[in-house]
């Protein structure tokens, strides 16, 4: 019988910030921990426990100890976790805490869009509280979205930025959502050093330093810490509890209410869609998809595709105008051969961006 609360740590950030890709490389590093991983994708379509089931299952020798046949992953997939803590949330929390014995560490990925405010309060609940803690909430920060501007609070600056371009990241609910995000950070994370100079890096650096308190360690990661076991380690041992020191994170939703001022979600003003297809030809759909990126707002873009004559997957993934495509695992035998892809943005138009991408169907069905 464990005695000791089992720790849990939330990982949040905004849409393609590097969530997943974190909680991939502990999933594959950690050895000998039983992790249970709750995934909250903003979409219907939950691609992100798709790429990390292969990681938590699918590692020879090493990797996180499976609780059970599909690798302990629990989907949140109706929406942003913010709004279904008591619907979605609580009853696996329930369930988990049910399996004490058999869990080490419990992994929370919450949507993009998600305020973290109101999950961290759900393990204040009674049922939560006496079995589960927040190790912490780790914030993830996309370094060169930052250093394009995204966290610009000079209202000056924003406002020539807003005039000057449409562009999602100067949506003032936008702002609001990051700057709670952090707000709530035991630990930031700046991911894609790899991509930033050094000028941009103070930048980002200097523009984290105003938004979170000293005490909140800041690092820069990249690539490198999914092959880093000690440091992907170290993250799952910071023992902050923040359930009890819920006050200190903002969550401007609630004030603008208690304001007696309308106010939606940052989620509300974006859509989610999901495209399917068939096998495709994946030159022409990536390049089909860089021109969708370029001329509609769309802000993240994910999924897998199917290609005539390949054995493997392709995952797709595009955050902004910068697009990857890289092949993760075969295909399973019995698993049927296509093509999905979940696009969020704003302001989507569904039979265009369907029509665009069915034209790089193959000839051949699938
Ligand atoms: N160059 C570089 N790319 C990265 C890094 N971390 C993540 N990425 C890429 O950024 C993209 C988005 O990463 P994810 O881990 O899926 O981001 P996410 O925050 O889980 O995305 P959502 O769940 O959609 O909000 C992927 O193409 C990753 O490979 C990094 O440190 N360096």
């Amino acid at each position: 019988m464990k005695l000791d609360k089992i720790p849990a740590t939330v990982v949040t950030g905004f849409l393609g910030s590097g969530k997943t890709t974190l909680l991939a490389g502990i999933l594959r590093r950690i050895t000998g921990k039983r992790i249970a991983v709750i995934v909250n994708e903003f979409g219907e379509q939950d691609i992100d426990s798709s790429l990390l089931r292969g990681c938590a299952i699918g590692c020879e020798g090493e990797g996180a100890v499976a609780l059970d046949d599909d690798g302990g992953i629990y989907e949140l997939a109706n929406g942003c976790i913010c709004c279904t803590v008591e619907e979605e949330f609580l009853p696996v929390m329930k369930k988990l805490v049910a399996r004490r014995d058999d869990i080490d560490h419990i992994l929370i990925e919450t949507s993009g869009l998600a305020l973290p405010k109101p999950l961290v309060q759900a393990f204040n609940w009674p049922e939560v509280r006496q079995h589960c803690t927040v190790d912490a909430i780790i914030t993830v920060v996309d370094g060169p979205a930052v250093a394009a501007g995204r966290y610009a609070s000079d209202v000056d600056q924003v406002e020539a930025q807003r005039r000057a371009d449409d562009s999602l990241d100067h949506d003032p609910s936008l702002r609001e959502l990051l700057d709670d995000q952090l707000s709530a950070a035991d630990l930031v994370l700046v991911s894609k050093s790899d991509l930033l100079t050094e000028d941009e890096r103070h930048r980002v650096e200097a523009l984290v330093a105003d938004k979170v308190p000293e005490s909140v360690k800041t690092l820069f990661i990249d690539p490198s810490l999914a092959d880093d076991p000690a440091r992907l380690e170290a993250l799952m041992g910071i023992g902050a509890a923040s359930e009890e020191g819920i006050d200190r994170i903002d969550n401007h939703h609630d004030r603008h209410h208690a304001e007696g001022a309308h106010h939606d979600h940052a989620h509300d003003h974006f859509d989610g869609l999901v495209i399917r297809l068939g096998e495709v030809d994946a030159e022409a759909l990536e390049t089909r998809l860089a021109d969708l990126l370029k001329a509609h707002q769309i802000y993240r873009a994910k999924g897998f595709a199917a290609i005539p004559g390949k054995p493997m997957r392709r995952v797709i993934q595009a955050v902004g105008e910068r697009l990857d495509g890289y092949f993760d695992r075969m295909w399973a035998q019995d698993e049927p051969r296509h093509t999905e892809l979940v696009i969020i943005g704003r302001h989507l138009d569904r039979e265009v961006l369907q029509a665009v991408l069915a034209d790089t169907e193959s000839a051949t069905p699938a």
